[in-house]
């Protein structure tokens, strides 16, 4: 496999239809998903020259995580629907490529277990230090209407040593994926479920909860969820400078700006045609994580120019895992990385600091 489309078009003939459909698709008519690929699309680099940078330094350090790529795996659902190792092979791909990976409140493996799966992987020896503590590994959360829940999850995702909460905002309600409505796609096959969800306070021991998508979520639960934990609070699906100065103002420590691949609102503006706007009401303040039709190392090299401090991938990691399990997401990772590193290098950039919005063009 030469590049990630290739990747794509391996899972495509590997997952059956229905479950491909469910990780392809978007929401409504799918303006928004076409758009984030497109919009990259539309931009156009300009590399300055004879610079003399040594070979490209790609590590970044986020919240105290040092990676060893300015890509992460932006969180998604249900990866045992596309591998039967599911997350536990993500992690382990994660953990050995230096890869922030953001873990699904919607796994289909717990959290404790994929923290176990990537320490395994890095063998015991995290951030260069053997026995160096925690995986670089993060915990998407909806917080749920029921706070003794929301604040069960966090204890659970802080005990396996994740590093961060990524809250996502854009999830009032579910988007609706028209593919998975005809194709009837509603549950998860038998044997697969939300394992982060079971146990829970207010059920049985071994049920599983159902995940609730709540209008009611408001700026108030952030405050109380800012209380509740000391880890850092990174908001997922913020679209609106607006709401970006508001998050400032309520003690957030980052943002991933995301349209949820597509899948939530449809016809929102592609992230990366957001980005300035977003880089601009921040101010520097805060990190600014962009995801949403990465599919190049110069779509790495665009986003970074425009001020985001690391970029997120969603469907390749599970076209890698669909196509070959952690073989397969590792080599996803790997090919960006060697792609960000000739791209970088072909800017004249020693690092993604080097980058500068003047390298990057609007087509005419
Ligand atoms: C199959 C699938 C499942 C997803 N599940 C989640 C999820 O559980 N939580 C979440 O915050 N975002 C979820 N997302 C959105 C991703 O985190 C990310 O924003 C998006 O996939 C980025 O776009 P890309 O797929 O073009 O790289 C999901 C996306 C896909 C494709
Ligand atoms: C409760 C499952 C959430 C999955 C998701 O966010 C998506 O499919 O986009």
């Amino acid at each position: 496999m030469l590049n990630l489309r290739e990747f794509e078009a391996a899972a495509a003939s590997t997952v059956d239809r229905v479950h491909y459909d469910y990780l392809a698709g978007g929401a409504w008519d799918e303006v928004t998903l076409r758009d984030n690929e497109a919009a990259f699309g539309r931009l156009r680099l300009l590399p300055r020259v004879l610079r003399g940078r040594d070979k490209p330094e790609l590590d970044v350090s986020l919240f105290g995580c040092h990676a060893a790529s300015p890509v992460l795996m932006s969180p998604t659902a249900f990866h045992r629907l596309v591998h039967p190792e599911g997350e536990r092979a993500t992690a382990r791909a994660a953990a050995a490529t230096g890869t922030i990976m953001v873990a699904s409140m919607a796994a289909t493996v717990a959290i404790a277990d994929i923290a176990a799966a990537a320490r395994e992987a890095a063998g015991g020896v995290v951030g260069g230090v053997v026995g160096g503590g925690d995986p670089a590994l993060w915990f998407q959360l909806y917080i749920q209407p029921d706070l003794e829940v929301t604040e069960a999850l966090v204890a659970r995702a802080t005990a396996a040593g994740a590093r961060a909460l990524v809250v996502t905002v854009d999830s009032p309600v579910f988007g609706a994926h028209e593919r998975d409505r005809r194709n009837g796609f509603l549950d998860l096959p038998a044997g697969m479920a939300c394992e982060n969800m079971r146990g829970l306070p207010g059920g049985e021991p071994d049920a599983v909860r159902p995940i609730a998508m709540s209008p009611e979520i408001c700026w108030d639960h952030l405050d109380w969820l800012r209380q509740a934990t000391s880890l850092p609070v990174v908001l997922k699906g913020i679209l609106h400078p607006e709401d970006a100065r508001l998050a400032l103002r309520h003690g957030v420590d980052g943002l991933m700006l995301s349209n949820h691949g597509g899948r939530q609102l449809d016809t929102v503006p592609a992230t990366i045609d957001l980005l300035p706007e977003i880089v601009a009401a921040v101010g520097g303040r805060m990190p600014v994580i962009l995801d949403g039709g990465v599919r190049r190392g110069t779509d790495v090299v665009k986003a970074l120019a425009l001020g985001a401090s690391a970029v997120g991938i969603g469907r390749p990691v599970l076209w890698g895992l669909a196509a070959d399990g952690e073989r397969g997401v590792r080599r996803v990772l790997e090919l960006l990385r060697e792609e960000v590193d000739a791209a970088l290098a072909l800017c004249g950039a020693g690092s993604p600091r080097d980058l500068t919005p003047d390298l990057v063009r609007r087509r005419s």
